[in-house]
């Protein structure tokens, strides 16, 4: 077999499809820090089934998908395939036959991630078979990752265990013993499930063969009830049989009976029919006279009635008359009153028009009378003025100032008087003759006495003419208010005879009305006595009607009453018959029921007996407790001896009728149950066989290339250190199987000591030492060192170098190594350069050493 190619596509930073070629010899990868180099190395060991994420440095198996950069986007699936040559033939035997083998692994979002061999589905199992029986696989020791040999250094001796089984190329046997013992726990489980199922059935059994023997004996007496069931059947259908002929007999006496009623029935009836035939017109007849005789006597109360109307009537018309004569009276009355006012009216008038007329004069008189004391008055003021303005002057030698109080008060008085305020005007005038009189004492000039007593005299003068002058006043005001008056009344008589005219007019209308609506009521008085005469013939005529037409309802009542005597009677017996006839007819009916009941009942006693019994009616007899005897008992009796054989059933309980068949049907299971359980001891035994082989064969093959490693490792180691000496140790358990591996190391000039003590280069180089020996104990087609050398110096890196190039020599493995140094480039047969011409994308080149060095620098 020879691995030749691996493809990459959206694996990791390989977004598209990328070729790697492997070739023989050594093939060296380099670039710089972060290009991608240890994702080709990741991939080698994805798509051999690698299931940990976490060796894969992601938190889950979908982190391998291409995740995009900023100028790309992301994929969703990731794909890798190894191609495999198998000219040779030398495969794992199911592909043997096969010249060329594609393993391929995909993974898409949200799906998980699919094994194919050559395009066709299988389980990760089978692609991690198919590397592990290469001696290769995930974790072989021909797969260095980074990390790992300080792994190995730092790993338990039990875990190292596992470079052996590597080298005992033992990987494969384990996970078949894996598969075995997971099939043996899986059949001893089953084995005690079985066990288990068979004990239960066992004890089901038992339970069911003891239900079995009941059912049997409940069988038995079942048989027993059924044939007492089949005599109870057989003695109720005979007294069925009995009781329907009894019936019959019944039912056809009945029918003669009826027969006869029948004929009864008809002739009362045709009686019946003469007798109502007859008496029904009479019967109209007295309806019409019932009829005649209300409408009569309803008449007669109508008559009654109008003639207390008519007599109302006239009483209200002889009120009314009454009522308008008075009116009428009453109404001649005011004309008479109304001609006599407005004569006197008249002549009232025509008397104060004289009386005018006469006082024209004397009004006239008075005027002048009046005037001439005003003029009087006038003249004696003016006189007394005169003097009063001599004072005035000076010519009298005399205090004047009572005189012009004087002046004054008499001008009040005269405006009093013209007010007509004639007792004031007095009493100021009395006042001024008081005070002249006073003032006429005090005077010492004769001559001023002389004149001012003149003044006094024209005063008194004054007095009595202003006396006169209210006198004429007050005469001619009285006067003129007579006139007036007198006028005033001329006017209210005119108005006064206008409405006793027109009260006259009015009362004259309404006399003529009155007397037009008296003649009418008079010529209806006069209609109205004429009624109660003719009211009277009328009632006369309706009594006699009515007196004929009772006297022959009378009559009719009489011969109906006796006519419906002679029906009743015949209807009584009509009933009697009638009734005598129903209950035959009813003992008929109900005994051709019974007889119908009894059938029926039969019927169905017969139906339960085949449904039950499984009988026909013939076979009863012969299939019941009865057959053959000679005196057959009653029903009762029967009933009794089923009770009895039923309660000894009960007795038993319930039980399982089925017992006997599931009771053959557990036996035959626990039977094949047994069979089964042979075969799964006989696999349990074959698998523990080939475990036991395959441990066997495994501690054989394990010892054996424990012996081989250990040897090739000191070689090895001797040859990297140049010197010194190494061992392997199997530790902690008898069993190789069950063991740890430990390294016992001694480098040039050093003690022998643990792996653990020596320094880094040392551990490096002896974990190199391992890896190396398992490898030619076990070669594989392919080995991958990622970065290992990193930790050597140079003296080592050239022996490290010198020890793959024996390798190449001494085996076929193509050897894929990722390094960063120069001095191991510089021994590689060729190079491939990794680079990331786009950010985040990577690209595989090939390069010369030259190029390579400068990846690197
Ligand atoms: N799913 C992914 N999609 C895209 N790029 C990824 C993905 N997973 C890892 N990478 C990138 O791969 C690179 C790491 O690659 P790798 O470890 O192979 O580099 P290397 O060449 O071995 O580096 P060194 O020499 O330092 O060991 C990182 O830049 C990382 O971003």
């Amino acid at each position: 077999m020879e691995f030749k190619k691996i493809q990459l596509n959206g694996f990791k930073s390989f977004a598209e499809k990328t070729n790697f070629l492997i070739e023989h010899g050594l093939t060296g990868i380099v670039g710089p820090n972060g290009c991608g180099k240890s994702n080709i190395v990741e991939s080698l060991r994805w798509v051999m089934g690698e299931t940990s994420a976490k060796s894969m440095r992601g938190s889950g198996m979908e982190d391998v998908i291409f995740n995009g950069t900023s100028n790309k986007s992301s994929k969703n699936i990731a794909e890798v395939s190894i191609s495999v040559d198998n000219a040779s033939h030398d495969g794992p035997m199911q592909y043997k036959d096969l010249d060329h083998i594609e393993v391929r692994r995909k993974i898409e979002k949200d799906k998980g991630s699919k094994f194919y061999i050559n395009d066709k589905e299988v389980r990760a199992r089978d692609a991690q078979m198919f590397f592990a029986d290469l001696s290769t696989g995930a974790h072989s020791p021909s797969m260095i990752s980074q990390g790992r040999i300080g792994a190995l250094v730092t790993a338990k001796p039990t875990d190292r265990r596992a470079i052996l089984e590597e080298a005992a190329n033992i990987s494969g046997l384990h996970v078949r013993r894996h598969e075995a013992e997971l099939r043996l726990n899986a059949a001893e489980t089953n084995l005690k499930r079985a066990d288990e199922l068979r004990r239960q059935q066992e004890k089901q059994l038992a339970n069911l063969q003891k239900q079995a023997e009941e059912a049997t004996k409940y069988k038995l007496i079942s048989e027993e009830i059924k044939k007492i069931e089949a005599g109870l059947y057989y003695l109720k259908l005979l007294d069925i049989d009995n009781e329907i002929r009894i019936e019959n007999e019944i039912n056809n006496e009945a029918e003669g009976e009826v027969s006869n009623f029948n004929q009864q029935i008809a002739q009362f009836e045709n009686l019946i029919k003469t007798e109502t035939d007859k008496v029904s017109p009479l019967r109209e007849k007295n309806i019409e006279n019932l009829s005649k005789i209300q409408r009569l006597n309803l008449e007669l109360q109508n008559l009654d009635e109008e003639n207390v109307r008519t007599q109302d009537e006239i009483e209200n018309i002889k009120k009314s008359l009454k009522t308008i004569e008075e009116d009428i009276d009453r109404e001649k009355g005011i004309v008479i009153d109304a001609n006599s006012n407005e004569r006197r009216l008249k002549e009232e008038k025509a008397e104060l028009i004289e009386i005018d007329s006469k006082y024209f004069e004397t009004e006239k008189l008075s005027n002048e009378d009046l005037e001439k004391a005003k003029n009087l008055l006038k003249d004696e003021q003016k006189s007394v003025d005169e003097i009063i303005n001599i004072f005035a002057d000076g010519n009298i030698n005399i205090a004047i100032g009572p005189i012009k109080n004087v002046k004054n008060t008499i001008t009040r008085a005269k405006e009093l008087i013209n007010n007509n305020e004639i007792n004031q005007a007095l009493t100021l005038l009395d006042r001024c003759q008081i005070e002249i009189d006073g003032f006429l004492d005090n005077l010492e000039d004769e001559e001023s006495k002389k004149k001012l007593s003149n003044i006094n005299e024209k005063n008194e003068n004054i007095k009595l003419l202003q006396e006169k002058y209210a006198d004429s006043f007050s005469k001619n005001q009285s006067i003129k208010k007579e006139s007036v008056k007198r006028n005033e009344r001329i006017k209210a008589i005119e108005s006064e005879v206008e409405s006793w005219k027109n009260l006259l007019s009015n009362s004259e209308k309404m006399v003529t009305e009155l007397t037009e609506r008296k003649n009418k009521l008079l010529s209806q008085l006069n209609e109205r006595d004429q009624q109660p005469k003719a009211q009277a013939e009328r009632k006369g005529q309706i009594t006699e009607g009515l007196r004929i037409s009772q006297n022959e309802k009378i009559e009719n009542e009489k011969i109906i009453e006796e006519t419906d005597k002679k029906i009743n009677s015949l209807r009584l017996e009509l009933n009697d018959v009638q009734e005598r006839s129903i209950q035959i007819r009813e003992r008929k009916a109900s005994s051709g029921a019974t007889v119908e009941g009894l059938k029926k009942r039969k019927e169905d006693l017969l139906e339960r007996v085949s449904s039950e019994l499984n009988l026909e009616e013939n076979d009863i007899l012969e299939n019941s407790n009865l057959n053959g005897v000679e005196e057959l008992p009653d029903s009762v009796a029967q009933e009794d001896a089923l009770d009895k054989k039923k309660n000894e059933r009960e007795k038993l309980g319930s039980v399982n009728l089925r017992a006997d068949e599931e009771t053959s049907k557990y036996e035959i299971e626990i039977k094949k149950m047994e069979q089964d359980r042979e075969d799964l001891v006989s696999a349990i035994i074959k698998l523990k066989e080939s475990i036991n082989e395959l441990n066997q064969k495994g501690r054989e093959r394990l010892l054996e290339a424990f012996e081989k490693v250990n040897r090739k490792f000191n070689e090895v180691y001797t040859k990297l250190f140049n010197g010194g000496n190494a061992k392997l140790e199997l530790v902690d358990s008898d069993d190789p199987l069950e063991a740890g591996l430990e390294m016992l190391v001694s480098p040039p000039g050093k003690r022998l000591q643990s792996i653990t003590l020596l320094s880094g280069g040392e551990q490096a180089l002896t974990a190199l030492s391992l890896i190396f020996a398992v490898f030619l104990t076990n070669p594989s087609p392919i080995c991958v060192l990622d970065e290992v050398d990193a930790p050597l110096d140079d003296a080592n890196v050239t022996r490290f170098c010198g020890l793959l190039d024996d390798l190449t020599k001494i085996t076929d493995t193509k050897f894929i190594i990722v390094t960063h140094h120069a001095l191991t480039m510089s021994k590689m047969n060729r190079l491939y350069g990794v680079t990331m011409p786009e950010k985040g994308i990577s690209q595989l080149v090939a390069v010369d050493l030259q190029k390579a060095e400068s990846m690197v620098a």
